[in-house]
């Protein structure tokens, strides 16, 4: 297994590219279901998940080609099994997100069910009832759930809470359903957006996503088409506050700013410089950081996927913080990782109380989930000597070769391979 090693202090400066954004990539490679040819995605990150979602498509028929330029040909899934096995599905939880194009197009998938995560429980109770309002039938078995139709009808469908991969998953089903859909309670994510921009260009019929209401209007096929993937906000937004507690002075070349609104606000806050300039968002740091409160909502709201990340430049603040999680019940297992290292975080239910100014010295610390061990990355840069940081397959999972891109903007960083675990 590998590690990363980090010898903190080193203040950040240079550019740095955003690349495509996984959040974006894994339903896109689903949607590429739904086509009657190839699709090529380009900007694609070359990300652990972003392969598992391959083997997946591969497993199902589909003829995959190329990384940064990705190529799925769907034909073959015509006769292949329509199944997303439990061993891919235990490792990324976005395998569920097939199921949603295979019922659209083929009228069956088999899906193993995803089960609880170091982040939560996450049921997929909300993407099942939207099946279920478009007429199939749903039956759990062997750890499996079979959703089946013959041809789906659109129907009117109100999620209980705005759930970005059940919105997803309905859309693509819905997209080849009879007749009109509507999704009420929709998230508004941007990643949703972005799949609908995608299936718009396939040739489905979808208006409002963006909004909390969407409407798609059923088709009877849709087309392969190129399409280049859009930036990565938490990427983009990791970088930013690699930058703000360094003192450091970055540009995050493509960086999609229009969507970092809530992280750009708290950066400010806290008193970083955050200007969007022709090539991307530059964030230059400040001498002194101040403290934030923030709630993590659905986008427009402060992202979850940042709240680790930011809980590092809280705890890094003179004077108090308060980070309340209400998306993930489970959101805050880098706290007793980050009190290693010295800071001073008290949770209480989903509200984390952080008091400033922690002074970082480093040790080793064991990554527990995808954001997680990007905060214990953000916390290595700034603490005084050597910070090893074990499990970074869970940080493959989403940053691309994150330790040689930070080495260019001046972090002294490394990966070794075949640590122990
Ligand atoms: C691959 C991907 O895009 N992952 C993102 C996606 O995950 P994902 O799509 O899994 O997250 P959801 O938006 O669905 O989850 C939001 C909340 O709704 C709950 N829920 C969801 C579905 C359901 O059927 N029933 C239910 O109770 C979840 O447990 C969670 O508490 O959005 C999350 C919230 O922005 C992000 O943290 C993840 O990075
Ligand atoms: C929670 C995340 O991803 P996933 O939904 O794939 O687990 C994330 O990207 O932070």
């Amino acid at each position: 297994m590998d590690k990363i090693v980090i010898h903190g202090g080193a203040r950040l400066q240079g550019e740095l590219q955003v690349l495509g954004a996984k959040n974006a990539a894994l339903p896109l490679q689903c949607a590429a279901l739904l086509g009657d040819g190839p699709t090529t995605f380009r900007h694609v990150p070359r990300l652990s998940d972003v392969q598992t979602m391959n083997q997946l498509l591969v497993g199902l028929g589909c003829a995959v080609e190329g990384d940064r330029t990705l190529m799925i040909d769907p034909t073959g899934v015509q006769d292949g099994p329509k199944e997303a096995p439990y061993e891919l599905v235990k490792t990324m939880r976005a395998s569920v997100t097939v199921m949603g194009p295979l019922l659209g197009r083929h009228g069956f998938a088999r899906v193993s069910l995803p089960g609880g995560c170091a982040i939560g429980a996450r049921p997929i109770d909300q993407h099942l009832r939207g099946f279920e309002a478009l007429g199939a039938k749903i039956r759990m078995s062997h750890g499996y759930v079979e959703v089946k139709a013959k041809r789906l009808k659109g129907a009117r469908i109100n999620f209980d809470m705005a759930t970005v991969g059940g919105t997803q998953n309905v859309m693509m089903a819905a997209s080849m359903a009879k007749g009109t859909t509507v999704l009420e309670n929709a998230a508004r994510e941007p990643e949703v957006q972005e799949l609908a921009i995608v299936l718009g260009k396939m040739g489905a019929k979808i208006a409002g996503a963006g909004s909390s209401t969407i409407e798609i209007e059923g088709v009877d096929n849709l087309q392969g088409i190129d399409h280049a993937i859009l930036p990565d906000r938490i990427e983009a937004g990791t970088f930013a506050i690699a930058a703000a507690i360094t003192g450091g002075d970055l540009l995050l070349l493509d960086a999609p700013s229009a969507h970092m609104h809530a992280v750009i606000a708290k950066l400010e806050e806290a008193g970083a410089e955050c200007r969007v300039e022709p090539g991307g968002l530059r964030v230059i740091g400040p001498d002194e950081l101040a403290p934030i409160d923030l709630v993590t909502r659905p986008h427009p709201g402060f992202p979850t996927d940042m709240q680790a990340q930011m809980m590092v430049l809280a705890t890094l603040a003179r004077g108090q913080s308060v980070i309340t999680e209400t998306i993930f019940e489970n959101r805050f297992m880098h706290v007793p990782e980050l009190c290693r290292l010295g800071a001073d975080i008290h949770v209480n239910g989903n509200v984390a109380v952080i008091r400033g100014k922690a002074r970082y010295t480093g040790s080793i610390v064991m990554a527990t989930d995808l954001r997680a061990s990007a905060c214990l990355v953000l916390a290595g840069l700034v603490a005084e000597g050597k910070t090893e940081i074990r499990r970074v397959y869970h940080l493959d999972r989403g940053y691309e070769t994150i330790e040689k891109r930070l080495r260019k903007v001046g972090a002294k960083i490394r990966r070794y391979h075949g640590a122990p675990s």
